[in-house]
């Protein structure tokens, strides 16, 4: 499962796309960093911010459920295999504050075919924090194809014509 070209634990996965409200550097976004783990799991950290409020105070659901997606999706690095998210399950278990940092970790369960199941955990404050929310998903092998039949075509344009990410996008395209 594990590909064996995978970042070796610890190493930083960086941002699949410059323009993802998870991963990139969209000004509102998450601004969610995520490192390679053991086998196939990654961990990440992301920080609530003002603007990811949904009550005073207090993130937003949608916000957590977010950065859980996002986290399972950084699963891709490590099967170098390109997946969407077809299903996310999410249990919030603790309101979390603005200001706290959530420490998230995702790891593959089982994979059938085209289809992944993984799973994931946001604790607050530190990798053995108390558990803010939960995560059960069935991610969806797709080929880069998915992206450049639906997507906009100016997005499109630009990234088949961004060096760096082509570069992204042939490391995934390594599994038929
Ligand atoms: C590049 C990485 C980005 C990472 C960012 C973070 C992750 C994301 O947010 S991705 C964005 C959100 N997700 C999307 O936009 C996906 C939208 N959905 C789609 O495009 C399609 O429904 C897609 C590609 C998931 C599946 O369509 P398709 O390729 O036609 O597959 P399809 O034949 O329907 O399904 C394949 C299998 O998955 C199963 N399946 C598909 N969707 C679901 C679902 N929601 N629940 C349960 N099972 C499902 C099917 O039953 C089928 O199972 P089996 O092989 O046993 O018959």
């Amino acid at each position: 499962m594990r590909h064996p070209d995978a970042p070796a634990p610890g190493e930083p996965l960086g941002a699949h796309y410059d323009q993802c409200f998870g991963c990139g550097h969209q000004p509102g976004g998450l601004g969610l960093i995520a490192r390679a783990g053991e086998d196939v799991s990654v961990t990440a950290e992301f920080t609530v911010r003002s603007g990811h409020q949904g009550a005073p105070g207090l993130a937003h659901g949608g916000v957590l459920a977010a950065a859980l997606d996002e986290t399972l999706g950084s699963l891709n690095w490590l099967q170098r295999t390109i997946t969407v998210t077809g299903r996310l399950e999410t249990d919030f278990v603790r309101p979390v504050p603005v200001g706290t940092e959530l420490h998230l970790e995702a790891q593959v369960t089982a994979v059938h075919g085209r289809k992944v199941y993984c799973s994931a955990t946001g604790r607050i404050g530190a990798p053995d924090g108390p558990v803010a929310v939960r995560a059960q998903a069935l991610f969806i092998e797709v080929r880069v194809d998915h992206f450049i039949e639906n997507g906009r075509a100016e997005e499109i344009d630009a990234a088949l014509t961004d060096p760096d990410q082509v570069k992204v996008a042939r490391a995934f395209e390594v599994n038929p």
